[in-house]
């Protein structure tokens, strides 16, 4: 049992949060990549495949949850909450055209409060994180249901082409300050800036290329909490 998410909220977010990107990862599949990531401290892990949806989605979602059994990661699924839900993962991540937050929270704590009942041990929140891009934005989605929000690119990004413009860390800051859930930094983010992110603030800071598109994921993951570590 996760330590971060028993109670009805989120008590905080582990501070590496890796996405995994089987284009940029050497030929390894989201499920190595979650189990490697999660070996060397990655405490979040999200399966995110633009190319995937239903059923393909749903396969390799399992098979993420299967590689991280045993690990203390929590496991996102991004873009849907069918496949989250269906999969067993811990939440799901939502951007601003990802559909209602609100409707999300509805159908997760429906389909959740079911499987509760049906065990043993504490209750179990549905994780929901929502990209935001402005305070505004942030008190929104957490006003429907959101348990963090992540805040993105904070610097320039080649892993997601659609990801607009840098927001830097001010904003960040900004965010921060104003809302009292995990925030998460995203975007650029390396072991050459990572400290900076969470001088701004950042709970956890969320990375692709810099651990996944490294040739060693574990001792990149390491290496980066370690980093991670000395800031906080
Ligand atoms: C932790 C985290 N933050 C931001 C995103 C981006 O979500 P979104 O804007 O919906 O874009 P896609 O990732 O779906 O292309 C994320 N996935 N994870
Ligand atoms: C998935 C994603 N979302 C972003 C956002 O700004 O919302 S930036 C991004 C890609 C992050 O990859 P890297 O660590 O390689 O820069
Ligand atoms: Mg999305």
């Amino acid at each position: 049992m996760n330590a971060y998410f028993t109670e009805d909220r989120l008590s905080g977010l582990p501070p590496l949060y890796v996405v995994t990107d089987t284009g940029i990862g050497r030929g390894r599949s989201h499920a190595a990549l979650a189990a490697l990531s999660a070996a060397g401290g990655a405490g979040v892990i999200q399966l995110r495949d633009k190319e995937l949806s239903g059923s393909d989605l749903l396969k390799e979602a399992i098979a993420v949850r299967e590689a991280l059994a045993g690990q203390n990661a929590i496991f996102i699924v991004n873009d849907s909450l069918a496949v989250a839900l269906a999969s067993g993962a811990d939440g799901v991540h939502l951007g601003q055209g990802d559909g209602s937050v609100q409707e999300a929270r509805t159908e997760a704590d429906r389909v959740v409060a079911v499987r509760n009942k049906s065990r043993d041990g504490p209750d179990r929140r549905f994780i929901i994180g929502v990209s935001v891009g402005s305070v505004a934005e942030a008190r929104r989605a957490i006003h429907e249901g959101a348990d963090y929000v992540a805040l993105g690119p904070v610097y320039a990004t080649t892993s997601k082409a659609d990801a607009g413009a840098v927001c830097g860390l001010g904003l960040l800051q900004e965010i921060r300050e104003a809302v009292s859930v995990p925030v998460v930094g995203i975007g650029g983010i390396g072991m050459h800036n990572v400290q900076d992110v969470f001088r701004a603030g950042a709970d956890s800071a969320a990375v692709i290329s810099a651990v996944v598109a490294e040739e060693d994921v574990t001792a990149a993951a390491r290496a980066m909490c370690g980093m991670i570590d000395g800031v906080r």
